[in-house]
């Protein structure tokens, strides 16, 4: 188990240094921990570092001081952990609101990032009357109340009909989220547009997403790939997190962006 202080939170982290100097760095969807990542990175292999790690508030990492979520608070965590590592040709790996930490990284810190893959995300998630209306319900009847419709939206129904024992293990994962780690990245989310950031990116990057993804729709997705004029790879019977319903598809396209930088 590996963890380290960044600013006042315990990040709960799991590095592996590969055999060149490139490092993928993993940063998670809402209500998930890094476990999520495991079965793409048994598929990489040793040739790239690797590294995953928990948001504050989420998993085994601390919520730390913050009282409100901001998307740059989340992102000066990952420059911290990249530091304390001593990592320096970095990957992003962006799921989600992890796109949105993605975007913040590269506005504020241009130069300490190779390129990145944005995985079923948008530089703008959602409406502000829906988190408001998620925030409240998380503070007033918890996570399990919650839980259903967003898995619903997580997974498609047939990874729900084949893969039960693991469509159980997810929905614990949800439900035992801490409602006031959950609350701050749902803030977070909430008041975020990185739509300039978008605008402006000038480092290789590329899109994918699910094609059954309900949170973050092909659509979305879409006109996100067109403001930056990139690639978007739409990935088939997958929902908002390719890499638990589809890793081997995940995997092969990391692996086609890096090996193209
Ligand atoms: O949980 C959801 O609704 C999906 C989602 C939106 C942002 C994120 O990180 O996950």
């Amino acid at each position: 188990m590996q963890a380290v202080r960044i600013h006042d939170t315990t990040i709960h982290y799991a590095y592996n240094k590969g055999e060149k100097n490139l490092c993928l760095v993993f940063i998670n969807s809402l209500g998930t921990d890094f476990r999520i990542w495991d079965a793409v990175i048994d598929g990489l292999g040793t040739e790239f570092g690797t590294l995953r790690f928990d948001k504050r508030g989420h998993g085994l990492s601390s919520l730390g001081a913050v009282e409100k979520g901001s998307i740059s608070s989340y992102a000066a965590d990952v420059i911290g952990l990249c530091e304390v590592l001593d990592l320096d040709k970095i990957v992003l790996v962006g799921l989600s609101i992890g796109g949105l930490i993605s975007l913040d990284i590269y506005q504020r810190y241009p130069n300490k990032i190779a390129g990145i893959v944005f995985m079923d995300t948008a530089p703008k998630i959602g409406t502000a009357e829906a988190w408001n209306n998620r925030i409240q319900a998380i503070s007033t009847k918890g996570m399990q109340a919650v839980a259903p419709s967003i898995l619903t939206n997580w997974f498609s129904p047939s990874f729900q009909e084949q893969q039960p024992a693991a469509f159980a293990l997810y929905q614990a994962m949800l439900e035992r989220a801490d409602v006031s780690g959950y609350r701050i990245a749902c803030e977070a989310i909430r008041d975020a547009d990185y739509t300039e950031t978008a605008q402006g990116i000038a480092i290789p990057v590329i899109c994918m997403v699910g094609e059954e993804d309900k949170s973050t729709p092909v659509a979305l997705v879409q006109g996100f790939a067109q403001l930056m004029n990139c690639s978007l790879i739409t990935i088939p019977n997958a929902g908002h997190l390719p890499c638990v319903d589809s890793p081997e598809r995940t995997t092969v396209i990391l692996q086609d962006f890096i090996s193209a930088l």
